[in-house]
């Protein structure tokens, strides 16, 4: 049996579109979401963004040749040039500055999610640490088209219509399909027992994506 990035999806259906779909998303793309629990959000998220330019370079380092150098440096160029910039500026039209940013304190679910990665690259190779980030670049490119195709969708005057426009942008949009098409290629080759390990990391990142929106709708720390 040949594997591809779908079947990760499908091993986790029901996880997975829990992610996709969480009532965080929703009230995203209705425009209804409190404003409060999207700042909480936003910044969490510059915290957990940090930590994912680490997880890149780490992918960075553990590549062994040429092209997977390239893969690992443009997804930590992606995370920081496109996200990281964009997410200070519009996190400075929420009058969030850069200091708060610098000291805030760490929910437990960014905590949770981001050293759950880190961790499983530092364990296992490169295939392992793509795998628990497929959920975090791939996962919020589909979310972005999955709002765009929702009736419920407010697409005049939405508070979050810049947010949802990051991550149906072209650079972000090829990012994701540049990494599913990177680990069908991985993926076609690894064995019956290698997949369901994968599987599991890919469940677990995705788990982990959800209790972060559920953090934002809850304002948890
Ligand atoms: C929690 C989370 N997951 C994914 C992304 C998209 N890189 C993000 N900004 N934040």
């Amino acid at each position: 049996m040949s594997y591809r990035f779908d079947d990760l999806k499908h091993a986790c259906h029901g996880d997975w579109r829990a992610y996709i779909e969480h009532d965080f998303v929703r009230q995203l793309g209705a425009g209804t979401l409190e404003a409060a629990a999207f700042r909480h959000y936003l910044q969490q998220d510059y915290l957990f963004l940090i930590h994912f330019a680490r997880a890149y370079a780490l992918a960075v380092y553990k590549s062994r040749n040429l092209a997977e150098l390239r893969h690992g440096f443009s997804g930590l160029k992606t995370i920081l040039d496109v996200e990281l910039d964009l997410h200070v500026d519009y996190c400075r039209q929420w009058d969030i500055t850069e200091d708060d940013l610098a000291r805030l304190p760490e929910a437990r679910a960014t905590l949770a999610y981001t050293r759950y990665v880190l961790d499983t690259g530092l364990r296992g190779d490169l295939l392992d640490m793509h795998v628990a980030l497929a959920p975090c670049l791939i996962g919020y490119g589909e979310i972005a088209g999955w709002l765009e195709a929702q009736p419920f969708t407010q697409r005049d005057g939405n508070p979050y219509g810049d947010w949802i426009a990051m991550y149906a942008s072209t650079a972000f949009q090829q990012a994701m399909r540049d990494e599913v098409a990177w680990l069908d290629a991985r993926l076609a080759t690894v064995t019956e027992a290698r997949f369901e390990e994968l599987a599991t990391i890919f469940r677990d990142a995705t788990r982990l994506e959800i209790d972060f929106w559920q953090m934002g709708l809850d304002r948890s720390l």
